[in-house]
């Protein structure tokens, strides 16, 4: 190794430097190299000294920046200092390196040599690196942080529920807009105020003052609280129901250093409850008194010992099924309003006054005898048939039947008293209605009403015990010469405990009030199908209650025990009479369309007898019609019957229907239905109902002993 001037005796100084050194020569020649500085690089000094320049040694962005910066600087101030380096190793790898370099003596010659000193900056670098990387952190964090605090500022702007919060003295710190608009304050003059200042709560049962909830959150955590309703007084003097909670708040340490407040307005909930509460309680349609409470408050009445004297008043209006066929659903609830208001009006004070369903209202009288009440009742009465009931610019008047009945003794169910009221109602109605009824049991009419109950576990009773008999009433064609097949009506008996046969007009009434038709609807079509599937060569014509047109249960059954008994349905004909059609028109449409679908006949039973019967016939397609015997039975004698019994009859062939007269009791009438055209003819003359169990297919006379082919009545 070669020594240059000035440097021999320095060698050992260099190496002993805890930094890296070079001597630099003409060039930036490296002229020595410390062992430090080779280790660096991962070489030994031999392979660099006298060999490499510096510029060789660097990486190129620090090449670069030596040539440009280092080098100049030198020349000019003979120094540079802290001069961030990077240094390619042996092995490829940047060092970075902070050197200080110095011309020695001779600068500014050729010859002038340079004294460099490197200190490894990876170290450093690692930190810088670091420390850039915290910032960023701290930065960004501190963005999340400003973000947070912005989504925080408007959710608690936009939030509908007020939030109150305060420091750890109670104080008032923020409040959000719903919370000013709810205490009714600017927001602004309350900060720094005592929260129980500002918010200021009352229980809403007894409109006392409720205990701060921030100072017990603050002071009093163990406090027990209170579940009651609350309401908040606002700074306006209005009261408003509110739920609120209260929760502390706590630093990063766990130290207590505010609580929030969050309220929320439950006035509508409050509303909707109402609302919900009043529709259970009331009639939608009229807003009386449903019949539920009117129940309840009934059996209170009865229950109450020395309550005054109340007399119940049971109230139905006459033929208003009539208004709302005539003048629509709309006018017939128009019309339930005016009445409801009507008799509100004519009521006392104390007087309690609800729309039972329909038709019906029923009254609670206070404090008054039984004469009484029926003079109050008259009065009400009275009101609604005078009560003028404007419709599309028409004027309609209506009446109702009243029962009057007193409430139950002690002992017996409040219950009772409706059952009356009702009873006497429908005598009311019988009796031509438009009247007032009380109920005495000493009435013979509403004694036959309260009879009827107790038919009911009788009937109930045979019907287990299978004690109901079915006749067969032969229906014969009136014109010579027609079919052989055998058609007839059945009809239905009720063997009594004993052994007498009870006529249905007994217990049909009964079995109609208390639903009981559909059961013996479907036993007697049971009983009929069984005895037709042994008895092939007859044709049976069955009555169809009301109720059983209204209940889809029983359709489904008769369809299926029609299939089931492989009678051909087109040996059925089902009899219903138009007031049960008319009173379930829709279902009576319904169960028509299906049972005709099977193949089966439909007769209009006792046509005549009901009030708007030819209104209806376009809309129940019926095959046959039956003339009610009350036109028939004096037809020979009295000409109005006739004409009515032949008009019938030309309706019936402009709807294309078969004609039956009942009631035919002698050859004198036969002869006339004859005349008039009369399809069939059905009585005690062409022949008297017989027992199913004894029915003989040659026994019963008939005159014609002829019937259609191929179907029952065609
Ligand atoms: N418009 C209207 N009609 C109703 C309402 N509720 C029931 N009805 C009808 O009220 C009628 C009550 O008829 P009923 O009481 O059985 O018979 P009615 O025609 O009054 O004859 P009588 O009581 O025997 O005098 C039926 O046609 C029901 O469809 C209702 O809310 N609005």
């Amino acid at each position: 190794m070669s020594t240059q001037p000035g440097t021999s005796g320095q060698t050992p100084l260099y190496e002993d430097l805890p930094c890296g050194h070079l001597l630099l020569g003409a060039d930036s020649l490296i002229v020595r190299a410390n062992r430090l500085f080779a280790q660096w690089l991962g070489c030994p000094p031999q392979h660099i000294e006298q060999r490499l320049r510096l510029t060789e040694l660097l990486t190129p962005g620090s090449r670069v920046f030596y040539s440009s910066h280092v080098v100049p600087l030198l020349a000019l101030q003979g120094f540079a200092n802290e001069v961030s380096l990077e240094l390619t190793t042996a092995g490829g790898q940047a060092l970075p390196v902070l050197l200080n370099a110095q011309h020695l003596e001779g600068a500014g010659s050729q010859d002038a040599l340079i004294s460099v000193t490197a200190f490894n900056a990876s170290a450093t670098r690692r930190y810088e690196q670091m420390l850039v990387a915290t910032q960023e952190r701290a930065e960004r964090a501190l963005d999340e942080l400003r973000e947070q605090r912005e989504q925080l500022r408007v959710t608690l702007e936009s939030m509908a529920d007020a939030v109150v919060t305060v420091d750890a003295n109670g104080q008032v710190k923020l409040l959000n807009p719903a919370a000013a608009a709810l205490l009714r304050v600017d927001a602004r003059e309350v900060v720094e105020r005592p929260f129980a200042e500002v918010v200021r709560l009352l229980w809403a049962d007894d409109q006392q003052p409720r205990p701060c909830p921030v100072v017990q959150c603050l002071f009093l955590p163990e406090a027990q609280q209170e579940t009651r309703a609350s309401l908040l007084r606002a700074h306006d003097g209005t009261l408003c129901p509110i739920s609120d909670t209260v929760a502390p708040i706590h630093d990063a340490r766990g130290r207590c250093t505010g609580a929030i407040w969050v309220c929320r307005d439950v006035s509508e909930q409050h509303r909707l409850a109402e609302h919900a509460a009043h529709a259970l309680r009331h009639d939608m349609l009229t807003g009386l008194l449903n019949r539920q409470e009117f129940e309840q408050a009934l059996a209170r009445c009865a229950a109450a010992q020395g309550w005054p004297g109340y007399l119940l008043c049971y109230l139905d209006i006459d033929q208003f099924k009539l208004i709302n066929d005539t003048l629509g659903h709309a006018a017939g609830d128009l019309l339930l309003r005016e009445l409801a208001q009507l008799l509100r009006d004519g009521l006392r004070k104390d007087d309690l006054l609800a729309r039972l369903g329909g038709d019906e209202f029923g009254m609670l009288l206070k404090g008054c005898s039984a004469g009484e009440a029926v003079q109050r009742a008259q009065a009400l009465r009275k009101r609604i048939q005078d009560h003028h009931f404007h419709w599309e610019g028409g004027t309609h008047r209506v009446t109702a039947s009243m029962g009057v009945a007193q409430l139950p003794g002690p002992g017996e169910p409040a219950s009772m008293a409706l059952i009356h009221a009702d009873i006497a109602c429908h005598a009311a109605k019988e009796a031509g209605r438009n009247r007032v009824q009380f109920f005495t049991s000493a009435d013979t009419l509403v004694q036959a009403r309260h009879g009827e109950m107790h038919w009911v576990p009788r009937l109930q009773q045979a019907l287990a015990q299978d004690r109901f008999e079915l006749l067969y009433q032969p229906i014969v064609a009136t014109a010579p010469g027609a079919s052989r097949v055998k058609y007839g009506e059945i009809l239905l008996r009720l063997r009594d405990d004993d052994g007498q046969l009870v006529s249905p007009a007994l217990f049909i009434p009964a079995a109609e009030r208390y639903q009981l038709m559909s059961a013996l609807d479907r036993m007697v079509l049971r009983k009929t199908l069984d005895w037709m599937q042994r008895t092939p060569s007859v044709h049976c014509s069955i009555n169809v209650s009301g109720q059983s047109l209204g209940d889809l249960a029983f359709l489904d059954e008769a369809v299926t025990n029609i299939k089931r008994s492989r009678v051909d349905a087109r040996r059925l004909c089902f009899e219903i009479t138009e007031t049960a059609a008319i009173g379930n028109l829709e279902a009576a449409q319904a169960v028509i369309a299906q049972l005709r679908a099977l193949g089966a006949r439909f007769a209009l039973d006792d046509f005549g007898a009901g009030m708007s019967s030819f209104a209806y016939l376009h809309l129940l397609k019926a095959d046959v019609l039956k003339i009610d015997g009350g036109f028939v039975k004096d037809l020979h004698r009295d000409p109005r019957h006739r004409a009515i019994v032949e008009s019938i009859h030309h309706v019936a062939a402009a709807f294309d229907m078969r004609t039956v007269a009942e009631w035919v009791e002698n050859e004198a009438i036969l002869d006339e239905l004859r005349a008039i055209g009369i399809d069939y003819a059905q009585g005690y003359f062409t022949g008297r109902p017989v027992p199913l169990k004894s029915w003989n297919a040659e026994s019963p006379w008939q005159p014609t002993q002829a019937a259609p082919a191929g179907a029952a009545v065609s």
